[in-house]
């Protein structure tokens, strides 16, 4: 059965630079990307690429006085990027939940976790002490915390990484956001835990018919999670597609070298793939052409489009600049892959 998917955000043409030694550069260039109910969307990128500056864009956490951000985040058929702090803030937490890396940078040690749970719904709903507790004990349950009443007496300290991330989470989703956004919500965790954290934002996701923007540099975390893919490169998206098309047909040389690197994907004794030098600083960032070029120079100059443009090579699927359309690895090019 065919679902139509409805779009919960359009960020259109957006691009933020931030402020260097006085000079502005840019970190996000012409960002258009829709998320939709019902789907969790994957950023994924190297470090560097610009996933973190794209949610805080979104969340409008930058310090005004230190970036500068233009296009249109509309939400709920309101542009986010016009709104002042104070209307933001019905939106943050409330309607846009998020989740961080770092569970104890997002949790104030010095407050019980119940309290913690319980912040925005003082906040933001009328509910009384009584049901704030009641839900604040439901809300732990879902997050899959065992003994929710003694812990929601409990400190930040008492608890393990996981645990204190699967809080995170409860406070995230305490006002039934209709979007989250999760940055690394995983890299601070073990593997095994990793797993369970990802399991349940896709329970929460299917429960609660929300959309989850998910950022990560991990592409086992995307082929586990989501739905889409947004491949950010250097400040720019130069792929997009489903997870099928993304893992099984990619096209960008940028996507099929984060494919080719990751250890699942080399052939038992092999070395693995490493991409040729490292995302450039924004100070050094080329101002156009095709900003991945410079780390694939087997490839020759006039396989690049001059200003590389996003092409839909298939529904849904868009790949920036034609030189997909050549592109080998070296090894593939002498035939033994
Ligand atoms: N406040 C800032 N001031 C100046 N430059 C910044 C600032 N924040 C980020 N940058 C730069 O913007 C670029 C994109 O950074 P960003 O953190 O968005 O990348 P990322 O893909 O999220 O990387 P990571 O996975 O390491 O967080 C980088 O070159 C980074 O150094």
């Amino acid at each position: 059965m065919s679902v139509l998917k409805q779009s919960l955000l359009s960020i259109e043409d957006v691009n933020t630079a931030f402020k260097i030694d006085g000079k502005f550069y840019p970190a996000i260039k012409n960002i258009d990307l829709d998320v939709n109910r019902d789907e969790i969307l994957a950023i994924v990128g190297e470090s560097g690429c610009g996933k973190s500056t794209l949610a805080d864009t979104i969340m409008g956490l930058l310090d005004p006085n230190e970036s500068r951000t233009s296009g249109k985040v509309i939400f709920d058929k309101k542009n986010l990027l016009d709104m002042n702090e104070k209307i933001l803030n019905t939106y943050r937490g409330v309607k846009i939940g998020m989740i961080f890396q770092d569970p104890l940078s997002a949790l104030d040690p010095l407050k019980r976790i119940g309290d913690q749970v319980a912040e925005s719904l003082v906040y933001h709903t009328n509910d009384s002490a009584s049901k704030r507790y009641d839900r604040v004990i439901y809300l732990l349950n879902k997050v899959g915390i065992d003994h929710p009443k003694l812990v929601e007496h409990e400190f930040p300290h008492q608890l393990s990484g996981g645990m204190r991330q699967r809080v995170v989470i409860a406070m995230a989703i305490a006002c039934e956001p209709d979007l989250i956004i999760a940055d690394e919500p995983t890299t601070a965790l073990d593997v095994t835990i990793q797993a369970q954290i990802l399991d349940l934002l896709k329970s929460i996701q299917a429960d609660n018919h929300c959309g989850i923007i998910l950022i990560t540099h991990d592409l086992g975390v995307v082929a586990e999670t989501a739905d889409r893919v947004a491949v950010m490169y250097a400040g720019q998206i130069v792929e997009l597609g489903n997870v099928e098309q993304i893992f099984n047909t990619p096209k960008h040389p940028y996507t099929r070298s984060l494919l080719r690197s990751m250890p699942q994907n080399s052939d038992h004794g092999d070395d693995l793939y490493v991409i040729q030098g490292s995302v450039p600083s924004l100070k050094k960032m080329p101002t156009d052409g095709d900003l991945f070029a410079p780390r694939i120079p087997w490839v020759s100059s006039d396989q690049h489009e001059k200003h590389p443009k996003m092409h839909e090579i298939d529904s849904g699927h868009w790949v920036r600049c034609t030189c997909y359309q050549h592109f080998q690895f070296p090894d593939e090019e002498r035939g033994s892959m």
